[in-house]
C-alpha cells in the first residue's frame, strides 16, 4: 500500500472500491433494551431492508475472525482471579507454547542483562494488560496496586500507555500524570514535543491539558473526526436493537462490542457494520477482543505510535535507530498490539511481551500470563532500577536483579 504524498498525513492510497448497492439493514430483530451510547442529534437514516443472505460477512471471514477474537470465557471463580482461568489447550500445551514465548518473569535476568547501559522505555496497553478483561468496558478498572506499579515504573523509565480507547478515557482510568498517553490506537498522542518531530508536521498541534498546561499532540487522523462521528451515530442507531451490543466513540476510531451479544446474533452485528462501512471506503475494520474496531485507512497503528514516541522521547531519533542506547519494552494482549510487536521484532530492538493465558501466534518475544504477572514484571523493573541506583553508590550483586519468580 502506497502512502499518498500529503505532507505529514499518512493516508493510504489503496481505497476500497465504492459499492453503491448496499444491502440495507436486517429488520427481524427482537425488540431489545437500549445498548451502546445514546445519541440525540439527527442521524442519517438507514434503510431497514432485510438482507437476502448474509454472504458478505461470511465470505470475507469477519464471522470467523469474530469467533476467534478472544479466548472463550472460562469459568471464573468467585473473586475473578485470573489465575483461576484454565487455559484452553490445557497446561501442557501452554507450557510447550512458552518454549516459543518464554515467560518475561522467568527470563528477567536476560532482560536485565540486555538493559545494562541502555535506557529502558516502557509501553503498555490498557485493556487486558493493566486491567483484566471484563464484560462491561466502562468497568475495566485498574487496581490500586497496578496503578502504583505503573507510577513507580514511570519514576524510573519513560513510560507510555497506548490504547484503543480515547486518550481522555484511558487517562481518566489510569489517572497518572507522569505518563505519556496515546489513544485511538496511537492516533492521538501526547508527546514531549521536541522540535525534531513537530517541525513542519501538520499533524502536530499544541493544546492544553485538564490542568491548563500546554501539551503537544500528534493526531495523524484529524481530518477523519467528522467521519468517525457520523459513523458512530449510524452504528449507535443500527445496533440499538441488538441486546448486549455497545458502541463506543474513541474520537479517531469507533468500537462495536459484541461480548455480551448472543453468539447467534453476531452475524447481524457483522452485517450492520459491514453495510455501514461500504459507504466509507476511507475507513477500515480491525478485530480486537470481542470488539469490531472501525478506523481510518491511514498508515498508522500502535507500531507507528511506538516509533513516533521513541523518536520524540528523551533519547531522540538516534536512540531508536541505534539499539545500543535504548531498550523498548512493549506489553500488550490483543491483535492491535501485534503491530507494535512487529516493529520491535523487525528492528531487532527491545522486547514485545504478549499477555495471554492461552496459546496463540504472536510477534512478541516473551509472554506473561495475566495482569497479575504484568504487575509482577513491572515491580521487577522497578527493583532493577532501584538496584542500579544503589549500585551507583555502593556495590550490588547482579544476581539481585532476578525476580522472585526466577
Ligand atoms: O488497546 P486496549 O487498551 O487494549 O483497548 C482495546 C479495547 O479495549 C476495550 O475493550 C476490551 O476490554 C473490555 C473491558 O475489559 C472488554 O469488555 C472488551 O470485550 C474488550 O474488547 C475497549 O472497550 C475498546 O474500545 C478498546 O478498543
Amino acid at each position: 500500500m502506497d502512502l499518498k504524498s500529503t505532507k505529514g498525513s499518512p493516508v493510504l492510497a489503496d481505497r476500497a472500491p465504492i459499492n453503491k448497492s448496499r444491502l440495507g439493514i436486517h429488520s427481524s430483530l427482537l425488540p431489545c433494551s437500549q445498548s451502546g451510547q445514546s445519541f440525540s442529534t439527527a442521524v442519517p437514516s438507514i434503510p431497514r431492508k432485510k438482507p437476502g443472505k448474509l454472504d458478505d460477512v461470511c465470505s470475507n471471514g469477519w464471522l470467523d475472525a469474530m469467533k476467534s477474537s478472544s479466548p472463550p470465557r472460562k469459568k471464573v471463580l468467585k473473586d475473578f482471579n485470573f489465575a483461576d482461568l484454565v487455559p484452553d489447550d490445557g497446561e501442557t500445551a501452554y507450557e510447550s507454547w512458552k518454549i516459543r514465548y518464554p515467560s518475561a518473569l522467568n527470563s528477567f535476568r536476560t532482560i536485565s542483562t540486555r538493559a545494562r547501559n541502555r535506557k529502558i522505555v516502557v509501553f503498555l496497553d490498557y485493556d487486558g494488560t493493566l486491567s483484566p478483561i471484563v464484560d462491561d468496558p466502562d468497568r475495566a478498572f485498574i487496581s490500586d496496586d497496578m496503578r502504583s506499579a505503573v507510577r513507580s515504573v514511570a519514576e524510573h523509565f519513560p513510560t507510555a500507555i497506548i490504547s484503543g480507547r480515547s486518550r481522555d478515557m484511558v487517562f481518566r482510568l489510569v489517572g497518572l500524570t507522569e505518563l505519556y498517553y496515546a489513544g485511538s490506537h496511537g492516533m492521538d498522542i501526547i508527546f514531549p514535543g521536541r522540535d525534531i518531530v513537530s517541525r513542519n508536521n501538520v499533524n502536530c498541534v499544541k493544546s492544553t491539558d485538564e490542568e491548563g498546561k500546554e501539551i503537544n499532540l500528534f493526531q495523524p487522523a484529524r481530518e477523519f473526526l467528522p467521519m468517525i462521528d457520523e459513523v458512530f451515530a449510524k452504528l449507535v442507531e443500527t445496533c440499538k436493537d441488538i441486546k448486549g451490543a455497545k458502541v463506543e466513540n474513541h474520537k479517531f476510531c469507533a468500537s462495536v462490542h459484541y461480548r455480551n451479544v448472543d453468539q447467534e446474533n453476531w452475524h447481524i452485528i457483522a452485517q450492520y457494520v459491514h453495510d455501514i462501512l461500504k459507504d466509507y471506503p476511507r475507513l477500515r475494520l480491525t478485530h480486537g477482543r470481542k470488539v469490531l474496531e472501525i478506523r481510518p485507512v491511514i498508515n498508522w497503528d500502535k507500531g507507528k505510535a511506538v516509533e513516533f514516541l521513541l523518536e520524540s522521547l528523551e533519547h531522540g531519533i538516534a536512540g531508536f535507530s541505534n539499539c545500543d542506547d535504548v531498550l523498548p519494552i512493549y506489553i500488550g494482549d490483543d491483535r492491535t498490539d501485534e503491530d507494535a510487536f512487529k516493529v520491535l521484532k523487525k528492528r531487532n530492538c527491545g522486547y514485545g511481551i504478549l499477555v495471554s493465558a492461552v496459546t496463540k501466534e504472536s510477534n512478541a518475544f516473551f509472554s506473561l500470563k495475566d495482569t497479575s504477572e504484568v504487575q509482577d514484571f513491572l515491580e521487577s523493573l522497578v527493583k532493577m532500577a532501584q538496584g542500579d541506583a544503589t549500585k551507583n553508590g555502593a556495590s550490588r550483586k547482579s544476581s539481585e536483579y532476578d525476580t522472585k519468580k526466577n
